[in-house]
C-alpha cells in the first residue's frame, strides 16, 4: 500500500508554465472559480465541487509528470515520496511566491473515494449522496488535521487546500525522514530508549487529540513520520541502531510525529461506534461492536510499543476471521527468544495497552505516568554518551523542546493543555459542522471504513517469522 520513502528531489521537467493559470477560470479577484463556496472561510483556496467539474475542460492537455499537476494551481509537484490505498503523497513547492520550503501534497482522486463509498454504502441513493458522504470525509479529515497540528510539534502541520474536478490536494508539512515503519524494517527492532523516545511523541500526540475530544483511530508504525538526525550504524553497519542520546534520539529519528486523519473522529460524549482503522492494530471491542472511546488509541499505541520493541506486531494471522479472533480475546505472546532481554517493565506497559477490557486499559495519562515510560537505561550507564552534544546543536539534530524527554514531557503537555481550544470552546469545529448542513443530499450516518489487511510491506514479520522457524 505504501511505497518506501524516496526523497527523489529532481524538478519535474513541466513543458508548460504553470505559472500561468488556465484561460476563462478565474475572476475578478483573481481567484479560481466562484467565490462564496463554504470551504472559503475555512480553506482560502476553496472551490465548490460542481462549479469545478465544469472548469475541468478548460484545463490543456498536457503531458504533465504527474497527471495531478494538471489542476494543481498553486503547487509544483517535485517526486512521489508516498502512497495510500486512495491516495499519492507528492514533495512539492510553492509557485506562488509565498516560501521555498518544499511541502508535501496527498492528492486524492474523487473518483476512488466515489467507488469507495459505494463499496461499503449498502444502498446509496445515487451519485450525488456518495460525493457528499466523500466530501464529508474530507472535510472531516482536513479540519481535524488542521485542528491539532496547529499547537503541537507531533503532528504534521496543516498549510493548505485545494480542489479540483479530479482530485482533493491536502497540503502539509514536509516531514523528511519518512515511517517508522520503515526503520523497524531496517533496524528489525528498537532499543528500550528509542521504543521510549518514539512512543512517548506519539502518547504526546494522542494526549493532545483526546484532550480536544478526538480520537484518531488509526495509529500503526506507517502513521508515524520522523524527523531525521545523524545516524552512524554501529560499526558502519546500517541495521544496527546506533548510540541514543536522551533529547536528540537514535537511530537515525528526530521528532517524531502522528499523520493521516482520515477515520479521526471527534466523539462529544467520550464514544464511538464506526468499525475503523487497520485490522491488525484494532482494539477487540471495535469487532465485538460494543461502543468504545479513546481507549481504541490506547490499543493502537500497545500494538506499536509491542512492534518497536521485537519487530513483529502482537496479532498477525493470514485468514481475517483468525486474525478477529486473537483481537477479541487478545490472545497475543512474548515469545522466546525475542522478549528475552526485554524488562518486564516494558511487558508491563504492554499489559495494561493490551487490555481487552477497554475499563481496564491504561488511558493516556495512566500511560504517560507508566513507570517504564519514564525511565531511561541511558541514564544508568554512566559511559554512555547520554546527551546532546555541540555538535549535535550545530548539525540541527537537537531539538530544544525535547532537551530531556523525561522532564520536558510535563512542560510540553502544559503548554500544549494551554493552547488546545476547550472541547466547549472549539469554534471553529461548531463552524465546520455547521457548514456540514448545508451540504445537498443528506447525510445517512457514518461510512463503514473497510479494514485494509496490508502485510505486504511487513517484512518485518516476515523476517522475523523466518528467524523463529530457523532458531
Ligand atoms: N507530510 C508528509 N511528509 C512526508 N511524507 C508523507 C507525508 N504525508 C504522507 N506521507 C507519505 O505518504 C504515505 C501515504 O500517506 P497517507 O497515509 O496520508 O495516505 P492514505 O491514503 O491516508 O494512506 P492509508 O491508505 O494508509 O490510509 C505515508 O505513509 C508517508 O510515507
Amino acid at each position: 500500500m505504501h511505497n518506501s520513502f524516496i526523497c527523489d528531489c529532481r524538478m519535474s521537467s513541466l513543458s508548460v508554465d504553470i505559472n500561468t493559470p488556465p484561460s476563462g477560470t478565474e475572476n475578478d479577484e483573481g481567484n479560481f472559480m466562484q467565490e462564496g463556496g463554504y470551504f472559503d472561510d475555512i480553506f482560502p483556496t476553496g472551490l465548490e465541487l460542481d462549479e469545478v467539474s465544469d472548469a475541468a475542460t478548460y484545463y490543456p492537455s498536457i503531458n504533465y509528470r504527474f497527471p495531478e499537476q494538471s489542476e494543481l494551481r498553486n503547487y509544483e509537484l517535485l517526486s512521489k515520496i508516498g502512497e495510500g490505498a486512495f491516495s499519492k503523497v507528492f514533495k512539492a513547492v510553492d509557485i506562488t511566491g509565498n516560501g521555498q520550503v518544499p511541502v508535501a501534497i496527498k492528492a486524492i482522486k474523487k473518483k476512488s473515494v466515489y467507488i469507495r463509498d459505494e463499496e461499503i454504502d449498502h444502498d446509496p441513493e445515487g451519485d450525488e449522496e456518495i460525493k457528499n458522504s466523500s466530501r464529508k470525509q474530507i472535510i472531516n479529515e482536513i479540519a481535524i488535521h488542521r485542528m491539532v497540528s496547529k499547537n503541537s510539534p507531533h503532528f504534521t502541520k496543516f498549510i493548505d487546500f485545494e480542489e479540483s474536478a479530479t482530485y482533493f490536494y491536502l497540503v502539509s508539512e514536509l516531514v523528511t525522514g519518512g515511517e517508522i515503519f520503515d526503520k523497524i524494517v531496517q533496524l528489525t527492532y528498537f532499543s528500550e530508549d528509542l521504543a521510549r523516545h518514539v512512543i512517548t511523541q506519539v502518547a504526546i500526540a494522542v494526549k493532545h487529540m483526546h484532550y480536544m475530544g478526538i480520537v484518531h483511530r488509526d495509529i500503526k508504525p506507517e502513521n508515524l513520520l520522523f524527523e531525521p538526525i545523524p545516524f552512524h550504524g554501529r560499526n558502519g553497519n546500517i541495521q544496527k541502531e546506533d548510540t541514543f542520546k536522551l533529547g536528540v534520539g537514535g537511530g537515525g529519528i528526530g521528532l517524531v510525529k502522528l499523520m493521516d486523519f482520515g477515520l479521526s473522529k471527534r466523539i462529544s460524549s467520550n464514544t464511538a461506534k464506526t468499525p475503523c482503522g487497520t485490522m491488525e492494530y484494532s482494539a477487540p471491542e471495535i469487532f465485538k461492536s460494543e461502543e468504545y472511546s479513546m481507549k481504541v488509541d490506547m490499543w493502537g499505541i500497545g500494538c506499536v510499543l509491542f512492534t518497536l520493541l521485537c519487530g513483529y506486531p502482537p496479532f498477525y494471522e493470514k485468514n481475517q476471521s483468525k486474525l478477529v479472533r486473537k483481537i477479541s480475546k487478545g490472545d497475543y505472546e512474548f515469545l522466546a527468544p525475542w522478549w528475552d532481554d526485554i524488562s518486564s517493565g516494558a511487558k508491563n506497559a504492554i499489559i495494561h495497552l493490551l487490555e481487552v477490557d477497554p475499563k481496564k486499559r491504561y488511558d493516556i495519562d495512566d500511560f504517560l505516568n507508566d513507570p517504564w515510560l519514564n525511565s531511561y537505561d541511558c541514564l544508568n550507564s554512566p559511559n554512555s554518551n547520554t546527551y546532546a552534544t555541540i555538535e549535535d546543536i550545530l548539525n540541527g539534530s537537537f531539538d530544544e523542546r525535547t532537551e530531556n524527554l523525561h522532564s520536558a514531557l510535563s512542560c510540553e503537555l502544559q503548554k500544549q493543555v494551554n493552547t488546545i481550544p476547550h472541547e466547549n470552546d472549539s469554534s471553529e469545529f461548531i463552524y465546520m459542522v455547521e457548514e456540514d448542513r448545508h451540504l445537498r443530499g443528506s447525510w445517512t450516518g457514518e461510512l463503514m471504513m473497510p479494514f485494509t489487511l496490508d502485510l505486504k510491506r511487513s517484512s518485518v514479520y516476515r523476517r522475523r517469522k523466518d528467524k523463529l522457524f530457523f532458531w
